[in-house]
């Protein structure tokens, strides 16, 4: 019998006290296939993100690969995303696989079943959610996750420049949407420990105010390199909540290959610049 798994937090804090607080996301656009010298197919697409995962095993934290450039090949590229998941779980990396899904409790269920269930060809240490069928929406998929050692990054402020226009909307309370979000997400980490229900907020944000303080949650900033943000920008947007945060980026990476050397120097440097400004592992 496996012993059962340590909480997401646990496991969270333990790699990155390892390896360092950066995500690095395997995002293989058409344009990076085509810089990388690969044909935008799913042989190209195979190539490009387990070669991500072996340049950089060993080094990185987590891998956050988007859903999107895997689902784009059909069955067989989701076939490879299968393959890359089960790399990052050799790697000794954690998986975040950005899959942004909600919808109602029932269809999140099975959504839960296929991304935080064991066994499932598609699971992966954390996932991102979408809170805009109401947050409570989300708690097959938050209960599941706990259950099974796993995570949940709930959208809360996201870095495209659209979000806003619902995210620094007003709840009745008068408190931003974003700040609601980050709100129920701490009601469900009550400690001890980090918890395992995470926020996504982008690097991009500029000063909304949102207070982080009760979060005891992982915030994913996202927004770095590529859509501008910096890692002086983390350390204005995030203040005191910085040890909080695991910084994400996918481009910036990802155009230093296919060279594996270069791939990890990138890595190397981006990191290098999130610990400076996060003053954490
Ligand atoms: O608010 C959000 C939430 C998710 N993302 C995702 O992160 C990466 C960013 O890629 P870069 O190449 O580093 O810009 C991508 O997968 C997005 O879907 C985000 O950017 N912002």
């Amino acid at each position: 019998m496996t012993a059962p798994r340590a909480s997401y937090g646990e496991r969270l804090q333990q790699v990155v006290g390892e390896r360092g607080p950066l995500a690095v996301g395997i995002d293989p656009h058409p344009g990076v296939l085509a810089a990388w010298g690969l044909a935008d197919d799913v042989a190209g697409l195979e190539a490009c993100a387990r070669g991500m995962v072996e340049a950089l095993a060993g080094e990185v934290a987590v891998f956050k690969p988007q859903s999107a450039f895997y689902e784009a090949h059909g069955a067989a590229g989701v076939a490879v995303l299968e393959r890359v998941l089960a790399d990052i779980t050799a790697a000794g990396a954690l998986s975040l696989l950005d899959v942004k899904r909600g919808d109602i409790g029932s269809t999140m269920d099975a959504y839960a079943r296929a991304y935080l269930t064991d066994g499932s060809p598609l699971a992966a240490d954390a996932v991102t959610l979408s809170p805009y069928l109401g947050f409570g929406s989300l708690d097959g998929a938050v209960r599941l996750a706990a259950e099974r050692g796993r995570g949940v990054y709930v959208l809360a402020l996201t870095s495209n420049p659209e979000g806003p226009q619902l995210q620094h909307a007003r709840t009745t309370d008068g408190r931003l949407v974003g700040q609601l979000v980050v709100d129920e997400a701490a009601a469900r980490n009550p400690g001890p420990g980090l918890g395992h229900v995470g926020v996504v907020v982008g690097a991009t944000i500029g000063s909304t105010g949102v207070d982080f303080r009760h979060l005891n949650g992982s915030i994913l900033a996202p927004g770095i390199g590529a859509q501008g943000g910096t890692a002086a920008d983390l350390a204005a947007v995030f203040g005191p909540a910085a040890p909080l945060v695991l910084p994400t980026t996918s481009r910036e990476v990802m155009g230093a290959g296919p060279d594996p050397e270069a791939l990890r120097d990138a890595a190397r440097t981006t990191l290098a610049a999130m610990r400076a400004v996060l003053s954490v592992g």
